[in-house]
């Protein structure tokens, strides 16, 4: 089931972007600040009309809501949570477009995933910025979209969570789901993502592996910094 934009265009923040995504893969999206990315996840999301976006040939404005939502589990970059509910509660919510469905084993599987047994009877408004932001993703996964879109899931992560949720991204795309992550964190694209796309000036300014499409000299390009790789593969580190 392949996630696929052509020519998206949205006037001043998308310049005619089209590219394919493919599920069992880890993609992340970089680029500088206003860049595009979360306007052009929010579009292979369905949730803003920038033109065509496909999920496996079929355009996704005429899938039935609940057949989008069942497909494709969204995490915006911030997220508002309505009612002052538990977490278990609130991954629960996951579960809404599978009405009648037993949902226990896929709610449980993401509170385990996010790390959360030990809060699901904690009120959001009583979680720390990370462990809501986990919260909030295990929401996501208790769904069991096959794509998994998320707006800078690491924004308020310490760097062992940071990691680990990296790791369980890359779990869930090797299970088969399509993965797509914006990313402020060249390292964590660098060390994580199967595929990296830069996006610079609403248009793809490089799409390949990571190695491939970061560059020094792409980075220099588009961030106007002089960096360098530094450290083995899997552990590098960006020096600026
Ligand atoms: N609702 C909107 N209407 C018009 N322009 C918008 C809107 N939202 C964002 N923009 C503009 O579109 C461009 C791309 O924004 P977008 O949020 O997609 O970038 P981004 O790469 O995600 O940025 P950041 O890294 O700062 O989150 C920016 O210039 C922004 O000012």
């Amino acid at each position: 089931m392949t996630l696929s934009a052509n020519a998206l265009e949205l006037p001043g923040r998308l310049d005619g972007i089209s590219l394919t995504l493919r599920p069992g893969e880890l993609t992340a999206i970089v680029g500088p600040n206003g860049a595009g990315k979360s306007s052009l996840l929010a579009c292979l999301a369905g949730l803003l009309d920038g033109g065509e976006v496909r999920l496996d040939g079929m355009a996704l404005d005429e899938a039935h809501p609940h057949d989008r939502a069942k497909a494709i589990g969204f995490l915006p970059q911030t997220p508002e949570v309505a009612w002052d509910v538990t977490v278990e509660t609130l991954v629960a919510l996951g579960r809404l477009p599978w009405p009648g469905a037993p949902g226990g084993a896929a709610i449980e599987a993401a509170i385990a995933a996010m790390d959360l047994e030990h809060l699901r009877v904690r009120r959001v408004s009583r979680l720390s910025g990370g462990e809501r932001a986990r919260a909030l993703l295990a929401r996501v996964l208790a769904g069991e979209p096959s794509w998994l879109l998320a707006d800078e899931p690491l924004a308020n992560l310490d760097l062992a969570h940071a990691a680990a949720l990296m790791g369980k991204l890359r779990k869930q795309a090797r299970e088969g789901r399509g993965v797509v992550v914006v990313l402020h964190d060249l390292a964590a694209a660098m060390n994580h993502a199967d595929r990296v796309v830069v996006l610079a000036d609403g248009g793809i300014a490089a799409d390949g592996t990571p190695a491939e499409a970061m560059t020094p000299d792409l980075i220099g390009a588009v961030w106007k910094v002089r960096a360098r790789w530094l450290g083995e593969p899997g552990a590098k580190a960006l020096s600026i």
